[in-house]
């Protein structure tokens, strides 16, 4: 019983335009994140009145939390100028030579998914992070010689969302590492009311806190769910979004109470509808949904089992009663002295 709805593939999905539009411009109109905030604040006011470039930064959490917006608010602050890329974009070293050769003193060069960038070009990364200066490699064989270069002062900002799958080397270089967490109900209420008036909406606190509960704790589908409900007043009712408008619009995108996603609720289905619940191993879980085992530890369970959905166990991940009922199925019965011993 997949529910999939226009809403929910939107909020998996990344629309740059949209991100860009609502992105805050500054540190202090960044909502929650607040001890990343405080250390990034010091780190830039260091930087300024030291006149050093800011330290390589790494950012990682889960999609949709924040680490473009740190990373693009960041230049914004220092008064520098930013160049982006992404580490899928850069297969081989030389796709690096036109962002290093364009850096200024103390400019920022973000690299979005970090983890995807081949080993070749981590490694012709390294000396440039830590002496700013590159080795370039001319002709080949015996008459290969290397060149030394060396680039103005700058700072690496690389965004994952998998942590994990980075090497050590490249991890340790970053002197600076900000894990974004999701957001609470209450910040995230903040960033709807926020963002509603960016767009020029008017919308009740109750009906800010009703979005916010069902948003997966992340600023990005807040967002989203804020444009459906906002197009929704203006063509069902007068434009302003009361409390009875948002349950309706949320109602018909098929959003459930607990703001979970079409992967979410596909977890849940595989862990519910063919594990029984649990324990079962996360590979296990993973090759009968046909995700890589990765995605889910890092993109899926993160959220699930900070809301008790699921828990972890030596022998693998159990439904919580929360996850039972989540997915309309009744908890099994934790008491039971059947039922402990298979699960543990
Ligand atoms: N702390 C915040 N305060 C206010 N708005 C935020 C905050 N964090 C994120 N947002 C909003 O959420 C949107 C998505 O955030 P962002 O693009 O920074 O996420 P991300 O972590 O880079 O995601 P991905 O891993 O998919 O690249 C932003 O455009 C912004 O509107
Ligand atoms: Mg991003």
């Amino acid at each position: 019983m997949a529910r999939e709805t226009v809403l929910t593939q939107e909020s998996a999905s990344e629309d740059p335009k949209r991100d860009a539009a609502l992105r805050p411009k500054h540190l202090r109109e960044v909502i929650g994140q607040q001890a990343a905030v405080q250390r990034l604040s010091i780190a830039v006011n260091a930087s300024k009145k030291l006149r050093e470039p800011l330290a390589h930064i790494l950012f990682d959490g889960p999609p949709g939390l924040g680490k473009t917006t740190f990373a693009t608010v960041l230049p914004t602050e220092l008064g520098v100028s930013i160049q982006m890329t992404s580490g899928p974009a850069l297969s081989k070293p030389a796709d690096l030579l036109p962002f290093l050769t364009n850096l200024e003193e103390g400019s920022i060069l973000f690299i979005d998914e970090i983890h995807r960038m081949p080993r070749v070009v981590e490694e012709f990364i390294y000396p440039a992070m830590e002496d700013f200066r590159i080795d370039i490699v001319l002709g080949d064989g015996m008459n290969a010689r290397t060149i030394s270069m060396n680039l103005k002062r700058f700072t690496l900002i690389g965004a994952t969302t998998r942590s994990g799958m980075l090497s050590s080397p490249m991890r340790d270089r970053f002197r600076i590492h900000e894990h974004l967490d999701f957001y609470t109900v209450p910040e995230l209420a903040t960033i709807v009311r926020v963002n509603a008036q960016k767009l020029g909406t008017q919308i009740s606190d109750e009906a800010a806190l009703e979005l916010a509960q069902r948003s997966r704790g992340t600023p990005r589908i807040a967002n989203n769910r804020l444009y459906w409900v906002r197009h929704f007043a203006a063509s069902e009712s007068d434009g302003i979004i009361t409390l009875p408008i948002a349950r309706a619009a949320l109602e018909m995108a098929e959003v459930d109470r607990d703001g979970l996603d079409k992967q979410d609720r596909r977890y849940l289905e595989t862990l519910l509808g063919v594990f029984g619940g649990g324990p079962a191993g996360v590979e296990a879980i993973a090759a009968t949904m046909n995700l890589p085992a990765d995605t889910l530890s890092d993109e899926i369970e993160p959220y699930l089992l900070r809301e008790q959905f699921i828990v972890r166990s030596p022998r693998g991940r159990i439904a919580t009663p929360r996850g039972f009922t989540a997915m309309g199925h009744t908890p099994r019965d934790l008491s039971s002295p059947e039922t402990l011993p298979r699960l543990f």
